[in-house]
């Protein structure tokens, strides 16, 4: 399933515009990198509509949002959408203060996105126009079980269907969806909810597959998560056998994803259509 995919970005090197959030940068362009494609950081609004139109895809991260990086979406967003680029959002936080919910909504209303991604907290956000988030981590009461599985991939459909958009929800179980499909995930390992920035990081490396395969959006997008998710698992068995801590997670999280093969991440992916 994955494996052109996985190839399509290998071989094409997606140049993702990112305007993200000033703590987790580094390891967006890192990972990007890793994952095969191509990072440019750019948040002047003097330069980032020549900036997104040299790129294959762009990444809006409103984790430390201020007025003037708004602007710069807003414009960023515009010609992405002029020229058919796809456009990821990662609502980090909405839910949190009143901006981030209110600026989350204006570029949900003036910027046609390809995929929102978010915590489960993020995405009820979204849906409701509030909600209860614990800063830029999911609500504990939010997490998606196996009981409430069934009912969350309903709402993903929905929301999808309502934005136009494949919709993905992160957490121990990722549900990626468009209207019609879902797939449910079970990769990851929970230690990644102890590294700031792994959401971060899968909305840039959705970014780059969604670049490098604009003809398969719901399948690009599992394609990033299983791939954020194996590499996750792969990084934690080699932080147990040294004897290692989170920090060093974080650097074997990219590492796996920078050794990743096609055949590792088909056999290693924990994946079921809905
Ligand atoms: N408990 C968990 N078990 C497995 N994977 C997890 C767990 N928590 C987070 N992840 C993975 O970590 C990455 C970031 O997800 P998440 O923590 O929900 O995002 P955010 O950091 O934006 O809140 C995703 O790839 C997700 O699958
Ligand atoms: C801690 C923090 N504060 C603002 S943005 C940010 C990083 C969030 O990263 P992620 O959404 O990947 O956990
Ligand atoms: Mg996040």
């Amino acid at each position: 399933m994955f494996k052109t995919l996985f190839e399509n970005v290998q071989q094409q090197t997606p140049l993702v515009h990112c305007i993200t959030n000033y703590v987790t940068v580094n390891d967006v362009a890192n990972v990007l990198l890793a994952a095969g494609g191509s990072p440019i950081m750019a948040d002047a609004p003097e330069e980032v509509a020549d900036i997104t139109s040299i790129c294959t895809a762009l990444n809006l991260n409103i984790g430390t949002l201020n007025s003037r990086a708004v602007e710069s979406m807003l414009l960023a967003g515009r010609q992405a959408n002029a020229l058919s680029h796809p456009v990821v959002l990662d609502p980090v936080g909405a839910g949190a203060s009143p901006f981030r919910t209110e600026a989350t909504f204006r570029l949900l209303e003036e910027i046609a996105f390809t995929v929102i991604k978010g915590n489960i907290s993020e995405m009820k956000t979204i849906h409701s126009g509030s909600g209860t988030t614990k800063g830029v981590d999911a609500d504990i009461s939010d997490a998606v079980t196996e009981e409430t599985l069934e009912a969350t991939v309903m709402f993903a459909k929905r929301l999808a269907d309502r934005n136009d958009a494949v919709v993905a929800i992160t957490g121990a179980i990722d549900i990626v969806a468009d209207r019609d499909k879902a797939y449910i995930i079970r990769n990851g390992h929970p230690q990644m909810a102890k590294v700031s920035g792994t959401g971060c990081m899968l909305s840039a490396v959705i970014a780059a597959y969604c670049g490098a395969n604009p003809e398969q959006l719901l399948d690009a997008t599992a394609a990033a998560i299983c791939l954020m998710g194996v590499s996750g698992e792969l990084a934690y068995e080699r932080m147990i056998s040294n004897a290692a801590g989170t920090s060093s997670y974080r650097s074997y999280i990219i590492d796996e994803i920078s050794k990743m093969s096609a055949e590792t991440l088909e056999g290693g992916a924990k994946i079921e259509s809905r």
